[in-house]
């Protein structure tokens, strides 16, 4: 039995309040069992907080997963501290419950949240779109909103100095060496059959769990596939682009055969405040003070999302502006604004809204 699947039983004995099964199952398998305790927060002595197995823990309670360490980990807790989600998180506990909803965190590697929300061991998860295809769980969750950060690609790499390896047709039959070996694996297969490869011309894929970048120049790989964002890495490993897989970004996803409908409420009302976080950091409230017979033109500069509000100065023929403006475009339309004559331009961040 695998750490994760003994963790995700021990979770559902939790849910379903059996906290003696769940310790049953804590001591029935010795097989990654310290895994499993150090995700129930135990202590040295293997003892489980009442906090967790204590009969008021996390019944009832939405399970929302959250990646436990890497890119993804600050921008969640940030996301957590936007949506008013409280929590504390003691030492070494990777379960806690929050402190002003009914909803408990459980802190996993990101590449596991994709099966623990898919079989519904888990109810919300926030993970990268790649994990979700590389677990092969894109039909058992839902991603509900796409959240802007871990933005990054999955990429086809080979060395600089490879000059006969310009296309990913060019890998076909070598060694590729990568931690995403199932997209590696469909990728590859797909060019090794529209190239009639059979047995030993076929491409041989091999998983490493970290550093892919080294494996060419370590002599194990003749290509990766890899996560790229600045390019840097694979620049500094004297590799070069070959190819794109596919795009990526966080996401928050939820199963897409719930196990407890009656959360459904409560995973729209996080769906909506985590929206509202996300909606805020992507715009800015820009007013302004501007002639009334100059209003079309600046209007059309700040259209807003749905309208301008325009308020009367006690000045005679002059207006204020107040509308929302993408976050990215600001200093553009600052410079427009002021050309045909706004004055007091401000702009303000959003701390939230719901839009
Ligand atoms: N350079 C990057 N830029 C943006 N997002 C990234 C980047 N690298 C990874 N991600 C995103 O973050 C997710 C988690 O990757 P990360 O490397 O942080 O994993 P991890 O949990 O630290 O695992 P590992 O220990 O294997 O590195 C990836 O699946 C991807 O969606
Ligand atoms: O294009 P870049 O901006 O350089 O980012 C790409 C790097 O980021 C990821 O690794 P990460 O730094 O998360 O660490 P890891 O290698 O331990 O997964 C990825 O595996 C690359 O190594």
């Amino acid at each position: 039995m695998s750490g994760q699947s003994q963790t995700q039983l021990v979770l559902q004995s939790l849910r379903r309040h059996d906290s003696e099964e769940a310790s049953l199952r804590l001591q029935g398998s010795p097989h990654n069992r310290d895994d499993t305790l150090t995700l129930l927060g135990a202590g040295k002595d293997n003892k489980v907080p009442n906090m967790i197995l204590g009969p008021e823990s996390l019944d009832g309670r939405l399970l929302f997963a959250i990646p436990k360490k890497g890119r993804l980990h600050e921008k969640c807790l940030s996301l957590l501290a936007g949506a008013d989600i409280q929590f504390r998180r003691p030492n070494r506990l990777d379960v806690c419950v929050a402190l002003n909803h009914p909803v408990a965190l459980v802190f996993l590697p990101a590449s596991d949240i994709p099966s623990f929300v898919g079989k519904g061991n888990v109810d919300l998860g926030i993970t990268g779109h790649d994990v979700i295809l590389e677990a092969q769980m894109k039909d058992h969750v839902t991603e509900v909103l796409r959240l802007g950060f871990g933005k990054c690609s999955l990429q086809v790499q080979a060395p600089e100095a490879a000059t006969h390896l310009k296309t990913a047709e060019d890998l076909a039959g070598k060694r590729v060496v990568t931690s995403f070996e199932v997209l590696a694996g469909e990728y590859f297969k797909e060019i090794d059959d529209k190239l009639g490869l059979e047995g030993d011309q076929r491409t041989k894929i091999e998983y490493v769990g970290g550093s892919v970048e080294a494996a060419c120049a370590l002599g194990l790989a003749d290509g990766i596939v890899d996560l790229v964002e600045s390019g840097d890495t694979m620049r500094a490993a004297g590799l070069h682009p070959v190819a794109t897989l596919l795009e990526t970004e966080a996401v928050l996803i939820k199963s897409s055969t719930p196990k407890h409908p009656h959360l459904a409420p409560l995973i729209q009302l996080i769906t909506s405040r985590i929206a509202g976080v996300i909606a805020a950091s992507k715009y800015v409230i820009c007013e302004y003070n501007i002639l009334r017979e100059k209003l079309p033109q600046a209007t059309a500069l700040t259209p807003g999302r749905r309208a301008p509000t325009i308020s009367p100065l006690e000045e005679e023929g002059w207006v204020a502006v107040s509308s929302m403006v993408e976050k990215r475009k600001i200093s553009n339309i600052m410079d427009e604004l002021v050309k045909i004559g706004a004055e007091d331009v401000l702009v303000f961040n959003l701390d939230n809204c719901r839009v």
